[in-house]
């Protein structure tokens, strides 16, 4: 392992020319990878092709506390923002979020399972507009985030040094 990789878990195929997924198996949301992340894995519905959904089951623990007993405000919006990202691949695109909105509800509890619901709103031109929803089992909504995720063409993944056609 280089001190690259020890220092910020960087993989090491990003000396040659990794592809997307490889590159996002550190990613901190949901990178397998990733010693310190938070491992969530999505199921997607695309019942509605137009409209589709992603779903995680959580718990977390004191590693992620800001208030005693509850989830930092920080997580709590990466929870958002990663549930919101799980959208574009449905969509069959690739995007990053350009702006997020975070209401919290109320505190988000640790040591309890939390479900994190994710849909996809509308689209208008390289603009993909995301709602998500931090809930308890019961249903009841703790946090909601609304984001708009933009499309990268192929000029931006080439600045970013990524190898996979986006089109
Ligand atoms: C690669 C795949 C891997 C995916 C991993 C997903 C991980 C989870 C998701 C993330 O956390 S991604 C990481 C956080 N995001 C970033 O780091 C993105 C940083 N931003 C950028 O790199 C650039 O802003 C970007 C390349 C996305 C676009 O740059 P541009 O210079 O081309 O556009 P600009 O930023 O000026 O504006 C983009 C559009 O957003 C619009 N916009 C901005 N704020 C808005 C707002 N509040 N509401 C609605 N629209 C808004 C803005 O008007 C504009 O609309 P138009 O396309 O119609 O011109």
């Amino acid at each position: 392992m280089s001190s690259q990789d020890t220092v910020r878990h960087t993989p090491l195929s990003m000396d040659g020319n990794p592809t997307i997924d490889e590159r996002a198996s550190h990613c901190f949301g949901c990178g397998p990878a990733n010693p310190q992340g938070l491992h969530l894995v999505f199921s997607t519905d695309t019942t509605v092709p137009e409209h589709p959904a992603a779903t995680a089951h959580l718990q977390l623990d004191r590693l992620h506390e800001g208030p005693p007993g509850y989830v930092h405000g920080g997580i709590v919006a990466t929870l958002l923002d990663e549930a919101m990202s799980k959208l574009n691949r449905p969509l069959d695109v690739l995007a990053v979020t350009r702006h997020m909105e975070v209401d919290y509800l109320r505190p988000v509890p640790l040591f309890q399972p939390l479900v994190l619901i994710s849909r996809h709103s509308h689209r208008d031109g390289r603009k993909l507009f995301h709602q998500a929803e931090i809930q308890t089992t019961g249903g009841a909504v703790l946090a909601r985030g609304k984001a708009v995720f933009i499309r990268l063409d192929k000029a931006i993944l080439a600045r970013a040094g990524f190898t996979q056609p986006d089109d």
